[in-house]
């Protein structure tokens, strides 16, 4: 099986009655790393609090690995490791301990040599018989990823990974996720942090008021990221493009005193020098040039306002 989970058509209303997922379906794809993109409130944090099992969805139907996250849900658990966005270590154990316990609640075989192993990539080893309490707060983190990985899940969640976390721990971070993805793990993190998805995840997702309104490959955001904007400001304004500048790149503005021009910024030949003769020859005098990129953030934010937009209108009409 090609997907590792398959959510579809997932409901949730809380008891405030505000219904925070609307109808999500999503696959990801088994060896993959898929960032869940959103602003705050979105329903990330409740999508994957459902697939792992700590909040019940209202409607629809979550497989991990094929199994039934509720009426399964011992097999579909073992499965997974989450590291929550909040620390719930308890404070009294040591590091070493808490492994320790975690692996066991999965019913799985002590295998020390394994937890020594997380610990060592995780810098942790020296601190495992200190008392969570006495750790840095990025220790404490490091610890929640600790625990997450001791049974040796097939799919880690990352909810909000690096939030407030330093450069340091965020570059070990995002080691960690490679190599986990080089042994055959899953991956599936939530960010607000789009050069963290950039860099990171094969395909990205976005969220929005409880549906999902993106899944992309990251690459092929990319090359949208990869457009560039050439403003052309004129002297005077034109009431339309002369017949040997028509094409689908330029754009006359309304007021016709500007041209846009969008070229791919990763190409060798933008155009730009063509089109620049081009209007020399047409006599069309240029005041001002400047252009612009737009970046996954733009897009992203462009995607959420139109969203909202739409379902203003919608709910005006
Ligand atoms: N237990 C609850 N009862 C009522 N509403 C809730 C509950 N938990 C979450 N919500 C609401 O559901 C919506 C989605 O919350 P969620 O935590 O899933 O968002 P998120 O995308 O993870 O946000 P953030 O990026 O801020 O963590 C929010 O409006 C939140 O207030």
């Amino acid at each position: 099986m090609q997907e590792i989970i398959q959510i579809s058509e997932l409901t949730k209303t809380y008891e405030s009655g505000f219904q925070a997922l609307k109808g999500v379906s999503l696959s990801i794809r088994r060896g993959e790393i898929f960032a869940l993109l959103g602003p705050n409130g979105a329903g990330k944090t409740t999508l994957i609090s459902i697939v792992c099992g700590l909040v019940n969805a209202s409607g629809g139907k979550v497989l991990v690995d094929g199994h039934d996250n509720v009426r399964d849900y011992r097999k579909a658990r073992s499965r997974i490791g989450l590291v929550p966005q909040e620390l719930t270590n308890n404070m009294f154990d040591s590091v070493w301990s808490t492994l320790k316990l975690s692996r066991g609640l999965f019913g799985k075989a002590r295998n020390d040599a394994l937890l020594e192993q997380i610990l060592r990539e995780l810098s942790l080893w020296e601190k495992r018989h200190d008392r969570i309490m006495d750790l840095s707060g990025g220790m404490k983190r490091r610890v929640l990823i600790a625990k997450a990985l001791s049974h040796e899940p097939d799919v880690l969640f990352l909810d909000e990974p690096t939030a407030g976390v330093d450069v340091e721990l965020r570059r070990d971070m995002w080691n960690m996720v490679r190599r986990l993805q080089q042994r055959g793990v899953t991956i599936i993190l939530t960010t607000h942090y789009i050069e963290e998805a950039e860099e990171m995840a094969d395909r990205v997702g976005v969220i929005s008021q409880g549906e999902l309104i993106l899944i992309e490959d990251k690459d092929k955001l990319m090359q949208q990221l990869g457009t560039k904007q050439l403003s052309i400001q004129l002297q005077s304004p034109l009431s339309q493009l002369p017949e040997n500048l028509r094409s689908d790149a330029l754009e006359l503005a309304d007021d016709g005193y500007s041209l846009v021009y969008t070229f791919d910024a990763q190409c060798e030949q933008t155009g730009i020098a063509e089109l620049l003769k081009r209007l020399d020859q047409a006599g069309i005098e240029l005041k001002d040039l400047h252009s612009s990129q737009s970046s996954l953030e733009d897009i992203f934010v462009g995607l959420v306002h139109k969203r909202r937009d739409e379902q203003r209108t919608g709910a005006a009409q």
